[in-house]
């Protein structure tokens, strides 16, 4: 199995698994990914995500570089959807996604971590974006969501030298969250996922929205978009009880309705 979902209550440890390979991404472990993204934004139940790599070296090293070397302009213009669609469904999954990048995050890897809500670095984690060193642009969109994610013009100079990043710089230049020891890192990335779930599941679900939507449609359209995530709440029982266990100084208790 190339891609382990353990459901954790409200929460969802995704696992890319191909430790022998530093959890490089080919086709087959792309679509397992995918199918995974797709299969958990149906389920309610789930609040957080939590996305990681197997083993203490990689988060995933990037997309498969033996795969890739003999494809033709098509096969790449593929593969390069394929990588999107993961991205995408990551990006427009209901669930906040939080990349616990346990090591190398390279390419394909750093693209993918890119395209989660939050991420947590260990001290070992390496972020590149180092296809120039191979002959290629990024095709994950590296050249889109890093200069969203860092400053433009950081952004630029990692996408045009390959450099890699290791976790403090990743912290200094706010590629990433927060940096913790190897083995707390998971822990570590529960706790967020679990304080993030503990809120109104709803109320959750309508902020990643309205973030994505303003940081992608510019701020007039995510304002009049939020304007209307916000009177929406206000059908819900949610927003009753989050109100209500506030003036009566008492813990909601959220149904996700
Ligand atoms: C659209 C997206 C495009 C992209 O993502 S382009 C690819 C971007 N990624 C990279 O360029 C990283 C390639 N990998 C490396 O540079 C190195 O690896 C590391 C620095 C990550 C680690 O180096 P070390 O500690 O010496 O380990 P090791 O022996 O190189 O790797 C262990 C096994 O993993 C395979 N592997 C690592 N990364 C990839 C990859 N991206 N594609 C295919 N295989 C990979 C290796 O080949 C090797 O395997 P074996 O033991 O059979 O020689």
């Amino acid at each position: 199995m190339s891609v382990r979902v353990e459901r954790e209550g409200a929460i969802t440890l995704v696992t890319v698994e191909r430790p022998e390979r530093l959890n490089a991404l080919d086709t087959a472990t792309l679509r397992a990914l995918l199918a995974a993204v797709q299969e958990l934004a149906t389920e309610e139940a789930i609040a957080v995500v939590v996305l990681t790599g197997a083993g203490d070296r990689a988060f995933i090293a990037g997309a498969d570089i033996s795969e890739m070397v003999e494809k033709s302009p098509a096969e790449a213009l593929a593969f390069a959807e394929l990588g999107h669609a993961v991205c995408r469904a990551i990006e427009e999954a209901p669930q906040p996604y939080i990349a616990a990048v346990n090591g190398y995050a390279l390419g394909g890897g750093c693209e993918i971590a890119l395209a989660c809500d939050i991420r947590l670095a260990s001290e070992r984690a390496v972020f590149a974006q180092p296809e120039v060193t191979l002959g290629i642009p990024p095709g994950w969109g590296g050249s889109q969501r890093l200069p969203r994610v860092v400053p433009p013009g950081i952004a630029r100079e990692l996408l045009y030298t390959g450099r890699r990043v290791d976790a403090q710089e990743a912290l200094r230049i706010g590629l990433v969250n927060a940096v913790y020891p190897a083995d707390q890192l998971l822990e570590r990335a529960r706790e967020l996922a679990n304080r993030i779930a503990a809120n109104g599941p709803l109320a959750v679900r309508l902020t990643k929205a309205a973030v994505r939507f303003g940081l992608e449609q510019g701020l007039e359209a995510g304002l009049t978009y939020e304007r209307q995530v916000f009177a929406y709440a206000f059908t819900t029982e949610d927003q009753r009880e989050g109100m209500r266990a506030f003036l009566e100084k008492r813990r909601p208790a959220f149904r996700g309705r």
